[in-house]
């Protein structure tokens, strides 16, 4: 199947995913799609009652929340995007409709409907073409769902209540989450399995391939509204290209055929109906070349020969301050930010137009700005500054990066090559001296920060009376576990030489109940009491000997009932999907005796010590967690 063409097709335009969730994020970016994400603000809160069929509920909320965030951004920034795809997925069962649950005993209500029973999951997808006549926004909106039928074994209350407790169901509409610890309630599928996930990315291309390459004139007419096309691909159809199929010349000439754009209007595909679909293959069909080269274009790998620009473009944007300037001072001109920065104009102008394409900036005839991901993740005062760990990449991790080869040939690490300094214990390289010291604590903060929420919440931690968080830096996360649970009393313990530089990382306001700090090598030094101990990116950083230490360690002082959290970006146990989690490993290679593991070696080395229950809950953010209990 030719997919590229298809998804081709969005690749110079201004694409925005109006959702916040992490699973359609990822399968939208599994398949090459380069988007931004901008959640809606609608409030899904449509009376049920007044549409005929459920699916019909979940088409209208994800128009609206399309719509939403097209009209959002329209009005903000003044610059339109050109395609903002919005999403909603329900459950049905019995004619009700059930969406995320709202608490624990909701997840239970739910959960125990759908126990022994089929039930159909309804994704409805809008897609929003938007333009700009004079200031007002245009739009052109095509529609569509799938259904999905799943079926539930018949489950005891004591497996819904184990199930509930991992914390899984609660963002998840009819509180389940089919492709995680859900799946083993699942008897059986039918239909699309992404579409269950959150997005029906099979659909979502054919309705892509039929807005883009619609059939020729004659072949549409010959199709009755209600038969099955004569084809089912549209690989035996002339593109169409050369006529009309080009969404945006198209649009500008005259507005888009609506029978292509009304779901309503069943010429041609427009229904969800399995006897109108069609393939989403796309016609190879001019035998001269041109259309062949771009449907074999390795888009994949030319993104991936050029990932270490666009890094380096974001770490020097980053590191010249070019997104706080922007912040306060924008929009300016290329002219203003060099005068600013004190850099080249004509460097600086290319470097801000890499930053526009690569979707950080944006820019107007007024100049640049930044856009909110920058203001909120890029500028070193935002909400989840990551401009720690970007300065930490660019002056530690980079020179450790151009080494790999280095490291793979040895299996070791590399600081030796990168500083020119024999490597010593990791953290005396790090803290050898006050600047690199307070750079990586500023790296560590910024993750911890971001990833904070997610680890407190991934189990309900409110059993624990005590925590300590061993190695936790700055208090990012013990500050979150306060604020989650504020009889827990938080405990931080990590080396002398960063509790003494953790002032500056201390929130502001103060909290009620404020954490402790307390200094020590966990390795050599007795730990603090506890009922449970935290190991936030520790034990990715040792070899399996130190860890036994660790470990027993902890094994020693932690009573019957008492548990270890452990975040970590888990890998899977084939070790061959999670891209992320497997770079970051080659990152522990180029540094540290360490490395990412999977679920099993993770509980494998936590049994060892005593630790039972073992629970996984992948959160979708940079860190998993895993929660086990003394036995
Ligand atoms: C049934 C099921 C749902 N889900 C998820 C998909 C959706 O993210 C969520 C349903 O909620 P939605 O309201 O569709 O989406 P959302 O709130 O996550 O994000 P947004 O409104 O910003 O677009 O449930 C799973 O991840 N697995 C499953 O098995």
């Amino acid at each position: 199947m030719a997919l590229n063409p298809v998804l081709g097709k969005l690749v110079s335009k201004r694409v925005v995913l109006a959702s916040a969730s992490p699973r359609r994020q990822e399968i939208l970016t599994n398949v090459g799609l380069r988007f931004e994400v901008v959640p809606s603000w609608f409030k899904e809160t449509l009376e049920k009652s007044s549409f005929a069929a459920p699916y019909e509920y979940a088409v209208e909320t994800a128009k609206q929340k399309a719509l939403e965030v097209a009209n959002r951004m329209h009005v903000k920034h003044l610059r339109t995007p050109d395609i903002v795809i919005g999403a909603d997925t329900i459950v049905s069962v019995d004619e009700q409709i059930l969406e995320k649950p709202v608490d624990k005993q909701d997840a239970y209500r739910m959960l125990s409907r759908l126990s022994g029973k089929e039930h159909s999951v309804f994704t409805g997808v809008a897609i929003i073409h938007c333009s700009s006549k004079g200031n007002q926004l245009e739009t052109e909106i095509t529609d569509f769902y799938e259904e999905t039928k799943v079926k539930f074994s018949d489950l005891s209350e004591e497996l819904l209540w184990e199930y509930i407790h991992s914390g899984e169901p609660m963002d998840k509409a009819g509180g389940y989450g089919i492709q995680a610890l859900g799946g083993m309630l699942v008897e059986y599928v039918h239909g699309d399995f992404l579409n269950v996930v959150g997005f029906p990315l099979n659909h979502f291309c054919k309705k892509l391939a039929e807005l883009y390459y619609p059939p020729p004139k004659h072949t549409v007419q010959h199709i009755k509204h209600d038969s099955i096309p004569s084809v089912d691909t549209f690989e035996n159809l002339s593109d169409g290209e050369s006529e009309s199929s080009n969404f945006t010349e198209h649009k500008g000439a005259n507005k888009l055929d609506s029978s292509r754009m009304c779901p309503s209007r069943p010429v041609y595909n427009c229904e969800n109906s399995s006897s109108v679909r069609t393939g989403f293959t796309v016609p190879l069909e001019n035998q001269n070349g041109a259309s062949e080269s771009a449907a074999k274009l390795p888009s994949k790998i030319l993104d991936l020969m050029d990932g270490f620009k666009a890094s380096k473009a974001l770490f020097v944007a980053s590191k010249l301050k070019m997104f706080d300037y922007l912040k306060t001072k924008g929009p300016l001109k290329a002219v203003d930010v060099a005068n600013e920065v004190g850099t080249s104009v004509c460097g600086t102008e290319r470097l801000l137009d890499a930053c526009v394409a690569l979707g950080l900036l944006e820019k107007t005839s007024q100049g640049y700005s930044n856009t909110d991901s920058a203001n909120t993740y890029l500028t070193s005062d935002g909400e989840y500054s990551l401009h720690g760990y970007i300065i930490h990449s660019n002056d530690h991790l980079w020179p450790l990066f151009t080494n790999l080869e280095s490291a793979v040939r040895e299996g070791s690490r590399q600081n030796h090559r990168a500083f020119g300094r024999k490597a010593e214990d990791l953290f005396k390289d790090y803290y050898h001296s006050q600047e690199v010291k307070q750079r990586f604590m500023a790296a560590m903060h910024s993750i911890a920060h971001l990833t904070a929420r997610d680890v407190a919440t991934a189990f309900d931690l409110s059993q624990f009376k005590s925590t300590c968080d061993l190695g936790g830096c700055t208090g990012a996360l013990a500050h979150e576990l306060i604020q989650i649970y504020p009889n827990m009393k938080v405990t931080v313990f990590d080396l002398p030489e960063v509790i003494a530089n953790i002032s500056y990382f201390q929130p502001s306001e103060q909290c009620a109940a404020p954490v402790t700090f307390v200094s020590g090598d966990f390795f050599k030094d007795n730990l603090p009491e506890a009922d449970l101990y935290i190991l936030s990116r520790v034990l990715h950083d040792w070899p399996d000997e130190k860890i036994h230490v660790l470990l027993s360690k902890i094994s020693a002082v932690c009573k019957p009932g008492c548990g270890i959290l452990l975040a970590e970006m888990v890998l899977d146990d084939e070790k061959k999907n999670r891209s992320t989690a497997l770079l970051q490993s080659l990152n522990m290679l180029v540094q540290t005796e360490g490395k990412e593991r999977s679920g099993s070696e993770y509980r494998g080395l936590l049994e060892q010590h005593g630790f039972a229950n073992v629970k996984i809950k992948l959160t979708g953010n940079l860190l998993d967690v895993i929660l086990c209990i003394k036995t």
